[in-house]
């Protein structure tokens, strides 16, 4: 069982991973960017304003593509469960705002482009637990320290995450984010515990 958590900068996804580490020891707790020479080029790509942005998706899917082989897949086929803090749908949501549609040739959807890269082998999410605030509140929590965290840019990443839970309703879990964090933390846990209670008891 894979489940993700995503949400915009500032959303609380990593309060809240940690509190499930606390409680859930026989899990898998992973995260991307990773921590990886893969996720380092990441890291710098990001401090870097000016980086091509399909550079960056190829960098950010490099990650991705390791992270599965060194330690989601291994970790599946063990029958553990995986939770981790970020997933591919980040990537859909942010890497489509960072590409503009003028920068694919053939008018293509940037959004619909990242998954069709994906689809051919990446492993997709069970369940994905969407920590929901607005990105005005995500930037001044997040307190801009890359160029994602930002209000305008993080309104086109809202709206890609809306585009993907439309898309595929049954498998996302909003949370509303704009919650204190001590309750948003409970309400996460809560739904861990409905998802994967069972499995890992
Ligand atoms: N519901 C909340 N109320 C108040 N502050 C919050 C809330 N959620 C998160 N924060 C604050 O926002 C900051 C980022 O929290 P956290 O690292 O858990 O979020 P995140 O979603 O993982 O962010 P990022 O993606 O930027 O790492 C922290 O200072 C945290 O205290
Ligand atoms: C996995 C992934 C991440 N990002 C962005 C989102 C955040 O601004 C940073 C780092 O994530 P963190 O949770 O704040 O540590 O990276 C992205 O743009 N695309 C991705 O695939």
């Amino acid at each position: 069982m894979l489940l993700t958590l995503e949400g915009l900068d500032g959303s609380g996804k990593t309060t809240a991973w940690e509190a499930l580490e606390d409680e859930y020891s026989e899990a898998t707790f992973t995260r991307e960017p990773t921590d990886s020479w893969y996720g380092d080029a990441v890291e710098r790509s990001m401090r870097d304003d000016d980086a091509d942005p399909l550079a960056e998706l190829f960098l950010f899917t490099a990650d991705h593509a390791d992270h599965l082989s060194r330690v989601v897949r291994p970790a599946l086929a063990e029958g553990d469960v995986v939770i981790s803090d970020r997933y591919t749908d980040s990537r859909f949501a942010y890497q489509a705002a960072s590409l503009s549609e003028s920068y694919l040739s053939g008018a293509r959807d940037p959004l619909q482009y990242i998954q069709e890269i994906h689809g051919v082998f990446s492993h997709p999410p069970d369940a994905t637990i969407y920590l929901d605030v607005d990105p005005e509140t995500a930037a001044a929590r997040a307190g801009a320290t890359n160029k994602f965290e930002r209000a305008a840019y993080l309104e086109r990443v809202r709206e890609n995450y809306e585009r993907l839970i439309e898309a595929d309703p049954e498998r996302f879990v909003r949370v509303d984010a704009t919650r204190p964090l001590t309750e948003v933390v409970d309400v996460v846990g809560d739904h861990v515990e409905r998802l994967v209670g069972d499995e890992l008891s």
